[in-house]
C-alpha cells in the first residue's frame, strides 16, 4: 500500500475529529445561509490544490456565482453545500477544534488568524476551510520536513534518545533495515542495557535486517557498550551506527550523566560523533511531546525529530505543534509495528492525512 494511503488510513482518528468538527462548525453556523444561497454553485473541487497555496478571496467568491444552467434545472447545483459565514465566532470554534486535536494554543492561534487573513465575511464550506488548514499546516510543516541527513564520514553515529516505551527500540530497527536494504553497512548498539526485553527486540530486528548488534549483560554501563561499538563499527568500516539509549526520566540526573557518559566516550574514538542525535516521540502523549524536547534538549543536543504511533491516535496535531515551536527536523514518522511503517515526513501528505482532505 502506497504510505499516503497507509497514513490516510491510520491517520483516521486525526483526520475524522477535524473532518467532523470542521463539518459541525459550518452547519451549525449556516442553515439560514445555506437556504438563503440555494443556487450558489460548489468551488470547483479541483480548483485548489490540497495542500497548496491558500485558495486567493477571488477563488471563494467565485464559489458564490450562480449555478451553471445545467445544473438548477437539474437542481443540483451544489447549493447543497452549506457555508457559512467567517466571523470572530467561527474563528473561535476554529481554534478550539484545533486545540482539541493537540496543536496547542499557540499553534491554534495562529493557524487560523492566517486561515482568516483576508477572509473575514467571506462565505466558506467545510471542504474549503479543510483545504485553508490543509494549506497552513503544510506550510509550517514543510520548513522542519527533513530526512536524516546521511554523510561521508564514517561511521555515522545516529543516538537514539526517549522516554521508555516512545519506540527508540522499533525505530532503530526499521533504520537499521531500511538503511541495510539500500546498500549500507550498519551496526547497532543496544544501549538500554538496563532493559532485557529491549535488547532481545533489537536482536530480533538485527536479525531479521541481517545487521549486527552489540550487547552487553544486563545492568552493565552503556558508555563502554557504545565505546566496544565504536570499536567493532569503525575495524568494520561500517557506515552507520546507531545507538539505543535508556530513556528513564524518573530520574533525570543518572540519565544525564550516562548519556554525557556515551558522548564523551565514543568522542575518544571520534570527536565529531555523534553526528545525529534523534529523539523519537510518541505521538499517543499529545501536548506532553513538547516537554519531552525541551527536557531531551538539556539532556542532549538533539538534531532531529522521529515521531511514532501516528495510528491509532487522535493526536496528530501535536506534529504541528512541534513544528511551530521548535523548528527541528522531523526525519520520520511511524505508523505501525512493521518494517515499511517508517516513512519520511512529507508535510503535504501528512496536512492531507490529518485534515481528511482526499489526495488523488
Ligand atoms: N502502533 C505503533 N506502535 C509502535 C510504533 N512504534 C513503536 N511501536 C510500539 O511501541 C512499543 C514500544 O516501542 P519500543 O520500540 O520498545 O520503545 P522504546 O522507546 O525502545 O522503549 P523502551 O525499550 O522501554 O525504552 C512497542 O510495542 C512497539 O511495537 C508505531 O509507529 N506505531
Amino acid at each position: 500500500m502506497a504510505f499516503f494511503s497507509k497514513l490516510k488510513e491510520r491517520l483516521f482518528k486525526s483526520s475524522s475529529k477535524l473532518d467532523e468538527g470542521l463539518e459541525a462548525i459550518v452547519e451549525e453556523g449556516s442553515p439560514a445561509e445555506a437556504s438563503s444561497l440555494p443556487t450558489a454553485e460548489a468551488p470547483p473541487v479541483t480548483d485548489a490544490a490540497p495542500a497548496g497555496p491558500a485558495a486567493p478571496a477571488q477563488d471563494i467568491e467565485t464559489a458564490e456565482k450562480p449555478a451553471g444552467l445545467l445544473g438548477r434545472l437539474v437542481g443540483r447545483g451544489s447549493g447543497s453545500e452549506q457555508r457559512r459565514t467567517l466571523d470572530d465566532d467561527m474563528l473561535e470554534q476554529l481554534e478550539e477544534l484545533l486545540i482539541a486535536a493537540d496543536m496547542g494554543v499557540d499553534t491554534a492561534l495562529r493557524v487560523t488568524a492566517n486561515m482568516a487573513e483576508g477572509r473575514l465575511g467571506k462565505k466558506l464550506s467545510a471542504r474549503e476551510i479543510k483545504e485553508l488548514l490543509a494549506a497552513e499546516v503544510a506550510r509550517v510543516m514543510e520548513q522542519v520536513a527533513k530526512p536524516m541527513p546521511i554523510y561521508a564520514h564514517r561511521p555515522q553515529v545516529v543516538l537514539v534518545v526517549g522516554v521508555n516505551g516512545s519506540g527508540k527500540t522499533t525505530t532503530i530497527g526499521k533504520l537499521a533495515s531500511q538503511f541495510k536494504a539500500a546498500g549500507k553497512n550498519v551496526v547497532i548498539a543496544a544501549g538500554d542495557t538496563f532493559r532485557a526485553a529491549a535488547v532481545e527486540q533489537l536482536q530480533v530486528w538485527g536479525e531479521r535486517a541481517g545487521v549486527p548488534v552489540l550487547t552487553a549483560p544486563e545492568g552493565s554501563d552503556p558508555a563502554s557498550l557504545a565505546y566496544d561499538a565504536m570499536t567493532q563499527a569503525q575495524a568494520d568500516g561500517a557506515d552507520l551506527l546507531l545507538i539505543d539509549t535508556a530513556g528513564r526520566l524518573q530520574n533525570r540526573a543518572d540519565l544525564m550523566e550516562e548519556l554525557s557518559k556515551i558522548i564523551r566516550v565514543i568522542r575518544k574514538k571520534d570527536e565529531t560523533a555523534p553526528h545525529n542525535t534523534l529523539l523519537v516521540l510518541d505521538a499517543t502523549t499529545g501536548q506532553n511531546a513538547l516537554n519531552q524536547v525541551e527536557i531531551f534538549q538539556k539532556l542532549a543536543d538533539v538534531s532531529g525529530l522521529v515521531m511514532t504511533k501516528l495510528d491509532g491516535t487522535a493526536k496528530g496535531g501535536v506534529l504541528v505543534a512541534l513544528a511551530d515551536k521548535f523548528a527541528l527536523p522531523i526525519h520520520a514518522i511511524g505508523v505501525g509495528e512493521q518494517i515499511d511503517d517508517l516513512a519520511p515526513f512529507d508535510p503535504e501528505e501528512f496536512a492531507a492525512a490529518l485534515t481528511g482532505l482526499d489526495q488523488s
